[in-house]
């Protein structure tokens, strides 16, 4: 029976942590308002009682201790008012905890709006229902026309759990499991009993294994379970996730017809089918997307796909290290990528590009494709994403 934490007056203004730059800094660089300071305090469940206050989170944390003496202890953080609305449950170590507590901020939009190049804007009234499907249980269905590129949701997650739970005894991590839904607002937690399950278990678990997406937290792997988001079926179409906040944000690759239905991949983009059909059994359901249905499309997919391969393969070697050689395949690639649909996959081959022009010397087409790297990888992977970092380093180097 624990109560949200009402915190004493002379608490409020004292300052426990230390001055300095946290690991997670979402309000950005460019914001003067943070240039002092101060870390998340990193608490478990002695030390908030110790101290009497769990600050940033709602609840106090409950733990349980490693199976093995020397390592850390699992906690649940609770957090009921993220971004003004909605509640967020961690399940990770008191450290992974006070590291990336940073999310818990809004970010300062001078500073996003700069690091994104425009704006974010999040259709509102939503652009889609959810509905019962005939053969994928629930699905996302546009309810007007969706134009390429729009940003139809972004959600936080409500639950993220360490992706490796070894360490800990299976049942004590169930545990946590049930107090971090039932921590939960009562809205988010309802929603999050109806989502789909379909490997058995312990329920809630389930339902984390049949929807949850990888995240980094403090720099560590995590699963994330996002509402809405999750009953997005599988085929073959983009989702952007946030590093800096953990916001997702789903986006359309191409114009969406009202009565489409909305997917995305939930596997690498670049795949032939038998590596599909192998990976998606680890999902544990039967694919009925018309690439999986269809041996025609499959077929034609798969020889595209193939190709783009060959190709790759064909650019890293070192006799293919002239021009002709690498304009002619690198058209080839791009139209193969417009076939396929795999937009989100072009800012990584501009990236190679880039790195190929580099290694023969042509700086000026090393940096025409190292910018056009960092557009694609901004737009699709997102700002804050390491592959973007990655493009925008490489590109700086090129310039500098
Ligand atoms: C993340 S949920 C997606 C939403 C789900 N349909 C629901 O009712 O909430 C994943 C589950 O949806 C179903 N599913 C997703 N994509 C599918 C597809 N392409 N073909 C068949 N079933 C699919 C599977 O049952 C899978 O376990």
């Amino acid at each position: 029976e624990t109560k949200p934490s009402e915190i004493p007056d002379w608490l409020k203004n004292y300052d426990f942590n230390p001055p300095g730059q946290c690991n997670s800094d979402p309000a950005g660089p460019l914001n003067p308002q943070h240039t002092d300071l101060t870390c998340p305090l990193l608490v478990d469940d002695e030390i908030a009682l110790e101290r009497r206050s769990w600050l940033p989170w709602t609840y106090p944390p409950v733990c349980a201790e490693p199976e093995k003496a020397g390592g850390s202890k699992l906690c649940v953080f609770t957090y009921v008012n993220l971004r003004g609305e909605a509640g967020i449950s961690l399940i990770t170590t008191p450290e992974i905890a006070a590291a990336g507590a940073g999310i818990l901020k809004d970010l300062d939009p001078t500073w996003e709006n700069w690091a994104r190049d425009s704006p974010l804007v999040v259709s509102d009234p939503p652009p889609y229902e959810v509905r019962e499907l005939k053969d994928k249980g629930m699905g996302v269905i546009a309810n007007r026309t969706i134009r390429k590129d729009e940003v139809v949701m972004l959600r936080y997650p409500v639950i993220i759990r360490v992706m490796d739970p070894r360490p800990w005894k299976t049942q004590d991590v169930m545990k946590l499991l049930h107090r971090a839904t039932v921590q939960l607002p009562p809205k988010e937690g309802k929603q999050m009993l109806k989502l789909a399950h379909s490997k058995g278990g312990y329920i809630l678990d389930d339902i984390v294994n049949t929807n949850a997406f990888g995240v980094l937290l403090g720099g560590a792997d995590h699963s994330g379970l996002y509402l809405d988001v999750s009953r997005i079926n599988h085929a073959c179409k983009p989702n952007r996730f946030s590093s800096t906040t953990l916001g997702m944000e789903v986006a359309a690759y191409r114009d969406i017809e009202p009565g489409e239905e909305l997917t995305f991949s939930y596997l690498p983009l670049n795949l032939l089918s038998e590596q599909r059909q192998t990976l998606i059994k680890e999902w544990g359901f039967n694919c009925t997307c018309s690439l999986c249905t269809s041996p025609e499309a499959t077929a034609v997919s798969d020889r595209h796909r193939g190709r783009i391969q060959e190709l790759l393969a064909e650019l890293d070697l070192p006799e293919m290290r002239n021009h002709a050689d690498v304009n002619k395949r690198v058209d080839e690639i791009l139209d193969l990528c417009e076939k396929e649909s795999l937009a989100a996959q072009v800012g990584d081959f501009y990236t190679i590009i880039a790195e190929i022009y580099s290694s023969m010397g042509d700086v000026n087409l090393a940096k025409k494709y190292a910018k056009l790297a960092v557009k694609e990888l901004k737009h699709y992977a997102g700002y804050d994403h390491e592959r973007t970092k990655g493009a925008a380093a490489f590109l700086e180097a090129l310039s500098g």
